[in-house]
């Protein structure tokens, strides 16, 4: 059947060596290869469209800023965000019908939690400090060889959740790791669901979910915090005295029937530390590995958060005005993004969705970006270097200009070139309608963190100028797992190279 749906006829060109009985070794290249099949589409069909062979189906890229700016624009009912998860991750199982039909979760993290950050700050920064004293544990001056992920993985959950469940939870490593457990359950149990035929996924999808199991552990923990909110609402109104400022009330705030149980709550809290805890981990991960193979970036950046702190102290504001950082986060975030393919989405509109040079994409097919515009030298000089500081460059050299400039998507304004600002070209974040609500959020904890560790610590590569090796799993890419970094105390004033 696959087979026969392969010879599907469409005026879309195909990856060369896709067609007839080819398909499925095509399909399996891109798999493997995913990166140099995405490329080889993205330069032949410059500003066109392609297709390549997917497992189940042909799947369509996009590609150049006009394409983009019309997928990021397109509305719900025309190409679907979350029909694309549906159907690649099969969500339904492993997050549950309910949060698809009523995300509430997301309007908090977009409104309450972003509205609410410059006024937490202090508690992220605090939190961000005592995580690292007892994650690191570096009592003396030697330098000490550390594993980066599972380390900055304790501290970015820890950090995360004083914002999003306070005192004392924020600090329960069983807690923590629960909601580690259940975003990895979800994601490889969601890929296996997803590979399954329609009609079995309603057998398999309950067997296969965590869901409940990690709901139900995550309520030993979080039940009786929800419960004694839930007592002081009734008893006090909605703004009891003393109402701890955190996701928790927020969700309380929106949440309406189930969503304000226990079992509905924790489930939120639990999909919100699924979208942070990762993509913060791998982003400050793969920076780590880009401080210490690039290591002449240091001392520029620690200048800057000196001068810095020293002047407007610990706040968001400051952290505003760190730009070397700002650019050095998004630089290796342009480099090391996670995959070929961003803007994953599902077109819904019976007739397809038709861009407006003519192509029209079929009804139910998946539709992407090609991430390659990362790497194009039509938009970055020298794109394959690490210069961690091209944005900041950008940014003093546009800034003055165009400083009081109105349009804010005008390529020259200093605003494209913000650690947050999404672009045509800069896809990390996606980009649109459904660009990542929670990334102003993890651009102030990834800034944060970076800035603490540049004044605290002294920070080499294991072997010197070698990065640990990127993984590739399927179509994602992440830092490597194992990677290693020396660590050690900085004794002020010293140089630490
Ligand atoms: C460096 C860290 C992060 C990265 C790289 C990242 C990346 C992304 C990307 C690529 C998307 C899809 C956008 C699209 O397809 O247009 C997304 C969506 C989303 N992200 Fe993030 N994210 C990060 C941190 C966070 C954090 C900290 C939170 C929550 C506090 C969060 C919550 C979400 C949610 C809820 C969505 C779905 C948005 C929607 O349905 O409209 N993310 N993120």
């Amino acid at each position: 059947i696959r087979w026969f749906q392969s010879r599907e006829e469409s005026t879309i060109p195909a990856i060369p060596g896709s067609k007839g009985l080819l398909y499925y070794v095509a399909a399996l290249r891109f798999l493997r290869n995913g990166f140099d099949v995405v490329n080889q589409g993205y330069y032949q069909h410059r500003n066109g469209v392609f297709r390549v062979p997917g497992l189940f189906r042909w799947e369509y890229i996009a590609n150049g800023p006009q394409h983009t700016a019309e997928m990021a624009a397109a509305p719900d009912d025309s190409l679907s965000f979350m029909e694309a998860l549906r159907d690649i991750l099969a969500v339904d199982y492993t997050n549950g019908i309910e949060t698809f039909d009523n995300p509430f979760h997301i309007v908090t993290i977009r409104r309450h939690l972003t509205q609410n950050i410059a006024r937490c700050f202090p508690q992220v920064r605090d939190e961000l400090v005592h995580a690292f004293d007892d994650v690191l544990a570096l009592d003396d001056k030697e330098w000490k060889l550390l594993h980066v992920v599972p380390n900055v993985m304790k501290i970015v959950a820890r950090t995360s959740n004083r914002l999003f469940v306070g005192l004392p939870l924020c600090r329960e490593q069983e807690f923590l790791d629960i909601c580690v457990d259940f975003a990895v359950k979800s994601f490889t149990r969601g890929v296996i669901i997803g590979f399954l035929p329609y009609f079995l996924r309603p057998i398999f999808g309950p067997l296969l979910s965590t869901r409940k199991s990690s709901v139900r552990r995550a309520l030993k923990f979080l039940g009786p915090m929800i419960n004694d909110r839930l007592d002081n609402e009734r008893e006090y109104g909605p703004d009891w005295p003393d109402k701890p400022n955190d996701l928790t009330s927020w969700l309380l705030e929106v949440a309406e029937g189930e969503g304000r149980t226990p079992p509905g709550l924790t489930l939120r809290i639990l999909l919100t530390n699924q979208a942070a805890i990762h993509t913060t981990t791998m982003t400050l991960t793969a920076v780590l590995y880009d401080l210490t193979a690039y290591p002449a970036h240091i001392l520029p950046m620690r200048e800057e958060a000196e001068r810095v702190v020293a002047v407007e102290g610990w706040t968001k504001a400051a952290l505003g005005s760190m730009h070397k950082i700002d650019s050095f986060i998004r630089e290796s975030q342009r480099l090391r993004g996670n995959g070929p393919v961003s803007l994953g989405r599902k077109v819904v509109a019976k007739d397809g969705f038709l861009f407006s040079d003519g192509t029209r994409i079929p009804y139910g097919a998946l539709l992407t970006v090609a991430a390659t515009t990362h790497y194009d030298p039509d938009n970055f000089a020298d794109p394959d270097v690490f210069d961690g500081f091209r944005f900041s460059r950008m940014r003093e050299q546009y800034g003055p200009a165009h400083e009081h400039e109105d349009d804010k998507n005008s390529e020259a304004s200093i605003f494209n070139r913000h650690m947050v600002s999404t672009a045509r070209e800069h896809l990390v974040f996606g980009h649109g309608r459904h660009a990542c609500p929670g990334r102003f959020f993890a651009a102030t904890e990834l800034k944060a963190m970076l800035a603490h560790i540049l004044i605290e610590y002294d920070v080499r590569a294991e072997t010197e100028g070698l990065r640990p090796l990127d993984e590739c799993i399927g179509l994602l890419r992440t830092p490597s797992r194992e990677g290693r970094i020396w660590v050690r105390r900085r004794e002020r004033g010293s140089e630490g190279l």
